[in-house]
């Protein structure tokens, strides 16, 4: 029975960083037998512009009916006029909502390669390997009220509503102390519990779980220290779980720690492991259609896919350690480039990831 990968390109560099991943992914296909067959749609303002609409029922029936989606990036200054609720950004919030992709893996690892490429001093940052869990469909992206208002007297009020139930903050804490169990086994709950209740709540769920788990250590720290601790003495953490709008923060910061934001792959998952990968980076308009985006992340997250959808570890392996033996063979997209270096683009950097699969 072949296993069907939704294919969402998007917006921006999503489209040319997509391509560099399938390369990659359609290789390792015929080469070890995956039985993976591709089926693109559209999603975001490319959406938009086709139908009027950043999530088309046709695009959602297509993920639902797949094993997975390849999810390139949405968005766009094209796209900011519009109304919210039609904009690119709410067709990505739409499908993890869909598809109950609460659990979002954003691993940073610093690639030996790239230490020179990271913001913080060697000595802080090399071996740097960190997993952050962020709680992705709920949190205050998606509470309700939302909106911008006219209040009774005449001024304007936005609203935008941060909501947690415990069962939220329970499954999200299971899967963090899951992943915790199989590294170093410490994790780090991040929340702003000294103002804000609905993190106090996260808190005390989190504390309540944790007893399931003795075997990892929990500890709790608020996200003005996080974001400060995660670029003084980033290797101090091993998992950090965290809400939807923390860990999107957090998980940026995260990336420049390892050279830049186009190394960051994401795995989105539900109760049962069927998953969204994309890379963490937005539709990045500023450097869109110029080939020189970096397409490590995207690739890096079809390693994900292989690993989590499909139980594939050893493909997964291979295309991380191709990562690796491109990087050694000094090639770098303009990101990460530093002198010395051999500067290429986009699906440069793909062909060099796919000739070091071929060996
Ligand atoms: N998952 C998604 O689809 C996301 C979409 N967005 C959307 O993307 C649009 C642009 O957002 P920004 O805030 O500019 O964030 P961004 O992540 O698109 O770009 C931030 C900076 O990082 C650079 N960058 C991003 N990915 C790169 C890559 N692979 N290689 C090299 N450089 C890269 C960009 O050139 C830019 O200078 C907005 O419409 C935003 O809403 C933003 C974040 C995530
Ligand atoms: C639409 C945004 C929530 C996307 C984003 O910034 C992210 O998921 O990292
Ligand atoms: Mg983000």
């Amino acid at each position: 029975m072949p296993k069907k990968i939704a294919v969402l390109a998007g917006d921006g560099i999503g489209p040319e960083i997509v391509a560099e991943a399938i390369k990659v992914l359609s290789f390792l296909n015929t080469n070890m037998n995956l039985g993976l067959v591709f089926e693109n749609a559209l999603i975001g303002g490319a959406a938009y512009d086709a139908f009027g609409t950043p999530l088309p029922q046709t695009t959602l029936n297509l993920c639902k009916n797949a094993d997975a989606v390849l999810l390139g990036a949405v968005g766009g200054p094209k796209w900011e006029p519009l109304a919210h609720a039609v904009r690119p950004e709410r067709g990505l919030l739409g499908i993890r909502s869909e598809l109950n992709l609460f659990s979002n893996l954003r691993p940073a690892i610093l690639y030996p390669q790239l230490v020179d490429a990271s913001t913080l001093k060697p000595e802080v940052v090399s071996g740097l390997d960190i997993m952050i869990v962020r709680e992705l469909t709920g949190g205050i992206y998606f509470g309700q009220p939302r909106g911008v208002h006219v209040a009774e007297n005449g001024e304007k009020v936005g609203i935008n509503t941060k909501i947690y139930s415990e069962s939220e903050i329970r499954r999200i804490a299971h899967s963090a102390f899951k992943i915790a169990q199989k590294r170093h086994k410490k994790l780090c709950s991040v929340d702003k519990a000294n103002v804000l209740e609905v993190t106090e709540l996260w808190r005390s769920v989190m504390t309540e779980v944790g007893k399931e788990y003795p075997d990892v250590q929990l500890s709790h720290m608020y996200v003005d220290n996080a974001a400060m601790q995660l670029v003084r003495a980033p290797k101090q953490f091993d998992v950090i779980v965290t809400s939807n709008m923390f860990g999107d923060i957090l998980s940026d910061i995260a990336a420049m720690l390892t050279g830049s934001i186009g190394m960051l792959p994401s795995a989105s998952l539900d109760a049962n492991a069927k998953g969204m990968y994309e890379p963490i980076h937005g539709s990045a308009p500023d450097i869109a259609g110029q080939g020189i985006a970096n397409p490590l992340a995207t690739i890096l997250s079809v390693a994900m896919m292989l690993r989590y959808t499909f139980n594939q570890p050893e493909a997964a392996e291979r295309i991380e350690r191709a990562v690796n033996t491109a990087l050694d063979s000094k090639v770098r997209t303009a990101d990460i480039y530093s002198e010395g270096m051999i500067k290429v683009s986009t699906s440069g950097m793909g062909d060099a990831v796919l000739n070091a699969l071929k060996g």
